[in-house]
């Protein structure tokens, strides 16, 4: 039944967000009756689930099969060294009910999965992915895309991470881009980046997740503007922050559907990003090939240090200077380490035209390391 009153100890808890007029007492009773599925409790799931329960979201799904781990304590902010071992789900809740005992948590200790993902994410508003492989965002989005439902994505990656609010409902019956409108086809195993492998910022998914939450917020109370039509990236190391405009492809609610039946396998080919290496680069520019090289970062980013005879084009500019990138020749696109490249790429791609674009693999990054060590890198 929906919550059309608030009582006196929650009118004194949520005190700050009744003096807002954006948010008021309307406001706070829609976060009160709205159900959010949080999945998975880790780097970006702990700041997540946190902002949510303070900010009095009323029913709030965690599910993550996972158990702390020593080295997830240094960005997952829920947990504590001597629940090391013990299941994140289960330690996030007895946490997060200890902070707001009036929310109601519904804990899910498997994995969210092809085979109980519909019936999970049916009881939900809104679906948050806090997880960190591709086979479940591309299940969360093939199924909220199936259901009609928002989801708030976040991806984070060494310094980088991205936010988008996906599927969500723009009004007069239309739908806002999902994720694959931005990136149409499940990678190849091999090309999925593992933070395992690379680190990440301790500070990072606090960042990213945090800014995940306002968005729920946003999107449960009404108010500001949604990331519903953008994709924002974030760059902690130069604090750059980018909006992408993304559109919905005709064929989302499709590719949705190929997805749930193909059953989240890799893509024997890959449509990812074709990489080259910084050596295979240095090789075939010192053979003569006309090789277009185009630089996505940010001007300061250029003036410092960049290949040469490289073009400047901010990721935030490519959307209006798309007809500057030949069709005739390869193109090399590049950054700082390679990420905010493969997304342009990406980008590119699902716009259509463009399939004569590599990315540099390890950005300038890995060129300063493996070509040119002189180069002033940052
Ligand atoms: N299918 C899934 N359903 C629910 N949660 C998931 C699923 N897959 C991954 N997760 C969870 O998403 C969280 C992602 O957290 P994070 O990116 O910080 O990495 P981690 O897996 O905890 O740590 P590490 O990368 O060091 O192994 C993890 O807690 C993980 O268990």
């Amino acid at each position: 039944m929906e919550a059309t009153t608030l009582i006196p100890a929650e009118k004194q808890r949520y005190q700050k967000h009744l003096n807002l007029p954006e948010i008021g007492t309307a406001g706070q009773l829609r976060l009160k009756n709205a159900r959010v599925l949080v999945v998975g409790a880790g780097g970006l799931g702990c700041p997540v689930l946190l902002y949510l329960t303070a900010a009095g979201v009323g029913t709030i799904g965690v599910i993550d099969p996972d158990v702390v781990d020593l080295s997830n304590l240094q960005r997952q902010v829920l947990y504590t060294t001597d629940e090391v071992g013990k299941p994140k789900a289960k330690i996030a809740t007895s946490h997060l009910n200890r902070l707001n005992p009036d929310i109601s948590f519904d804990t899910y200790t498997a994995a969210l999965e092809i085979s109980n993902a519909r019936g999970i994410i049916e009881g939900y508003d809104i679906v948050v992915d806090c997880t960190d492989n591709f086979k479940v965002r591309y299940l969360v989005n093939d199924i909220c895309v199936t259901l009609g439902k928002p989801f708030v994505y976040g991806a984070i990656h060494r310094f980088e991470g991205q936010v988008a609010v996906l599927n969500a409902d723009l009004g007069d019956g239309q739908r806002g881009p999902t994720y694959r409108c931005m990136f149409p086809e499940y990678p190849n195993d091999i090309e999925i980046p593992n933070c395992n492998d690379t680190g990440v910022l301790g500070v990072l998914p606090g960042v990213i997740g945090t800014y995940q939450a306002n968005e729920v917020i946003k999107l449960i109370t009404g108010i500001g503007q949604s990331l519903n039509e953008h994709l924002l990236m974030v760059d902690l190391l130069t604090m750059n922050q980018q909006r992408i405009k993304t559109k919905r492809r005709a064929d989302a609610d499709q590719l949705a559907k190929q997805g749930l039946a193909s059953g989240y396998r890799p893509a024997l080919v890959s449509t990812g990003p074709q990489k080259i290496t910084a050596q295979e680069l240095a090789d075939r520019l010192a053979l003569g090939e006309d090789i277009f090289l185009l630089d996505v970062r940010e001007r300061p980013e250029y003036d410092l240090c960049h290949l040469e005879g490289a073009v400047l084009i901010p990721v935030g500019m490519i959307p209006n200077n798309r007809k500057r990138i030949p069709t005739d020749r390869p193109v090399v696109v590049y950054c700082h380490h390679g990420i905010r490249s493969a997304n342009v790429i990406n980008y590119l791609y699902a716009q259509g035209g463009l399939t004569n674009l590599y990315n540099l693999d390890g950005g300038i990054d890995a060129w300063a390391r493996d070509i040119e060590p002189e180069m002033a890198i940052y």
